[in-house]
């Protein structure tokens, strides 16, 4: 079990549309969680910049604010229309979008940091703590939304860094900005870092479950072809393979079980066994082609003429037995005498043409308390004594 367990699964290989989905389902989780954060967000930069407001002149704290609510609102009008079209896009689309999107974070990241290149900002040492520390409570909160898509993650990242990495380097040595730099410098390494391993487990989660779904496929794909194949082993073993009527097997499974049923609640029934008559002749004269399309046509017209709960089996070669189930001992001869002149009324077969056949035909009503076997018995030497009669008729 565990062998065949481990077989299973070592055969689920991952191909292109299983990456797709792979892919699909990573952007997924990253639209959900940028988009629900952009609320937050426009709060977070509002606080900010009321924080700033008595520091930092009027227009460029309007201008911060500004540009950081239109690629924002951009973000998200974006974001939106990606999660709405995700399934339709093709790989290469989908790359193109993402290629943008991770353009516009970097943007969007500086557009976050610019606000430490704030006119004043440095005057006011609170103040610009205030701010460092609240650009890095965005950084990493940035690792929780778009840990998804590292290139996305690490092009924020950058762009939050990018005006503290300008200041470092238009600024005198040993400026505050260039120790802020190195220092943004440093914590933007660790975020790509812990950023790069919170991808890796998202990518496993993703695929893992990816993984199942196409496990649970092929599990419900084999489970349908183990019924199809048992249906087919269940119709080998009940069905005769050239006329499709039940076997010998079948037939005698299903009179043990009538048998049983009997011996609580009795019914009437009686065994028909017929024989075609002059069969090898057929065969002799016209080929086994002929003999055989004669035996298909036999069990056609035979089981025509039968109701639904009655039987009829190929008992062995041009040998056939009927069950004719609430039969009376006159109802049953009378059933039996016309299948016999059915089957001989008109030609069975197109080739040749104007063949008829007749078979000979032996019945049992099945006595209280007797065997099945016996009432067979009884039924197959009724058969032979029509033979000896003659053929073409029905015997008791
Ligand atoms: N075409 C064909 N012939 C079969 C099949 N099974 C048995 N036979 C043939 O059926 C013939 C039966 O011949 P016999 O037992 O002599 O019986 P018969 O010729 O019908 O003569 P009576 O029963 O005495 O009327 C044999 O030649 C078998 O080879 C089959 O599946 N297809």
């Amino acid at each position: 079990m565990r062998e065949a367990k481990s077989h299973a699964a070592s055969e689920i290989v991952l191909d292109e549309r299983d990456r797709d989905a792979i892919e699909i389902g990573l952007l997924q989780v990253l639209i959900k969680r940028q988009r629900f954060s952009s609320s937050t967000a426009f709060l977070g930069f509002g606080f900010l910049a009321w924080l700033m407001s008595k520091t930092v002149p009027a227009p460029c704290l309007a201008g911060w604010v500004g540009g950081l609510a239109l690629l924002e609102l951009l973000n998200l009008s974006l974001l939106g229309r990606l999660q709405k079209g995700l399934d339709a896009l093709a790989r290469p689309q989908r790359w193109r979008w993402l290629r943008g999107l991770t353009v516009l974070f970097f943007f969007y990241g500086a557009a976050w940091g610019s606000a430490t290149a704030l006119p004043g900002l440095w005057l006011d040492a609170q103040l610009l703590q205030v701010i460092l520390v609240g650009s890095v409570a965005v950084a990493m909160f940035s690792i929780h939304n778009l840990s998804a898509h590292w290139p996305m993650l690490s092009s924020f990242c950058m762009g939050m860094a990018a005006p503290l990495w300008v200041m470092g380097v238009l600024s005198a040595p040993g400026a505050p900005q260039s120790l802020w730099a190195l220092g943004a410098t440093v914590l933007t390494a660790m975020i790509l870092l812990y950023g790069f391993s919170s991808y890796t487990v998202h990518r496993h989660d993703v695929e893992g479950s990816v993984m199942t779904r196409k496990l649970a496929q092929r599990l419900k794909q084999s489970n349908q072809e183990l019924t199809e194949a048992l249906q087919h082993v269940q119709q080998l073993a009940t069905l005769d393979p050239l006329t499709h009527c039940l076997n010998r097997r079948a037939l005698l499974d299903a009179l043990q079980q009538e048998e049983r049923r009997r011996s609580r609640c009795p019914v009437a029934l009686g065994i028909v066994m017929l024989d075609l008559d002059h069969f090898k002749l057929i065969n002799d004269t016209h080929g086994h082609a002929v003999g055989d399309a004669v035996l298909v046509a036999t069990v056609a017209r035979v089981k025509a003429r039968l109701r639904e709960t009655d039987l009829l089996a190929r008992w062995g070669g041009e040998e056939f037995v009927c069950v004719l189930m609430q039969v009376h001992e006159e109802s049953l001869m009378a059933k039996t005498q016309d299948l016999c002149t059915h089957l001989a009324s008109a030609p069975l077969v197109h080739q040749p043409e104007g063949l008829t056949v007749t078979a000979s035909w032996g019945v049992a009503l099945w006595g209280e308390g007797e065997s099945v076997q016996s009432c067979i018995d009884r039924a197959d030497a009724a058969l032979y004594r029509a033979k000896r009669a003659g053929r073409n008729r029905v015997s008791r």
